[in-house]
């Protein structure tokens, strides 16, 4: 029997992504589309009469603001918010700023996949003399943990903080029975349905998250899993956005 329950939600398009570049760590906003689509979050939300006690979020500004639209849209706008760094999205190291597709072309979409969605391979680490290096060393969001900014994650080595906060973080309050709403990243969602769901290092490089579409889980008493991603929207919308996300970088060789 379900006695917890939380709802998660991965941020609305960014103007990166809809640039098709790989983004990381690099602090850049919302496309008008991704503000429509965290607008029909809150409205999604509305539909299940969600509320919430807390929130929480990375601290790049792709999340804080969809949370903040999301908030609006369900009038809740006051919600107590913590804002993690351990939530960020992975860090894509070297592969920051350049075109997903122009990458596949130049090393194969194999290679780019392997870098996309397996387990652990790192790709190539984010150097001092990356065009990107400095916009994230000097965010001065990122200045209390200056001294751990990676230069390149895995989703294993993404996981490394995001399970830890998870579990000292989070887990704590959903069990004392607080409503909780997470807006992040695709990565750092995907590290926790992996070990929520206990899916396999196989199994999760076929987990697409799509942007904008809450999906929530439902807990027993043990904490164990007993409703796990139900999107609220329908399949056929979910299945093609998550298939959009699968193929960013997908090209004929
Ligand atoms: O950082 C990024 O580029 C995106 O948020 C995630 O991109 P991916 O789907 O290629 O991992």
């Amino acid at each position: 029997m379900s006695k917890y329950r939380i709802v998660f939600v991965r941020h609305g398009e960014s103007v990166w992504t809809s640039e098709n570049l790989f983004c990381g760590w690099v602090d850049i906003g919302l496309t008008d589309k991704g503000r429509e689509e965290a607008k029909h979050a809150g409205e999604a939300l509305n539909s299940e009469r969600l509320k919430f006690d807390v929130a929480y979020t990375s601290v790049l500004t792709r999340a804080n603001d969809s949370l903040e639209i999301i908030l609006k849209e369900i009038e809740q706008p006051e919600l107590p918010v913590t804002q993690a760094w351990e939530l960020n999205e992975r860090h894509y190291g070297a592969l920051t700023g350049h075109n997903k597709i122009e990458m596949a072309v130049k090393y194969g979409k194999e290679q780019v996949q392997i870098w996309r969605r397996s387990f652990d391979v790192l790709p190539p680490p984010m150097g001092k003399d990356h065009k990107y290096y400095c916009h994230i060393v000097n965010n001065p969001k990122l200045k209390s943990i200056r001294d751990k900014i990676p230069q390149t994650e895995s989703l294993k080595t993404t996981m490394l903080r995001v399970i830890p906060f998870w579990n000292s973080a989070i887990v704590p309050n959903i069990k004392s029975g607080k409503r909780v709403l997470i807006v992040c990243h695709g990565t750092s969602l995907r590290g926790i349905v992996k070990h929520i769901d206990r899916m396999s290092d196989e199994a999760v490089m076929n987990l697409n998250l799509p942007t904008g579409i809450p999906f929530i889980f439902e807990f027993d008493a043990d904490f164990n899993p007993v409703v796990s991603m139900r999107f609220l929207s329908d399949e056929e919308t979910v299945m093609k956005a998550m298939s959009k996300v699968a193929s960013i970088g997908d090209v004929e060789k």
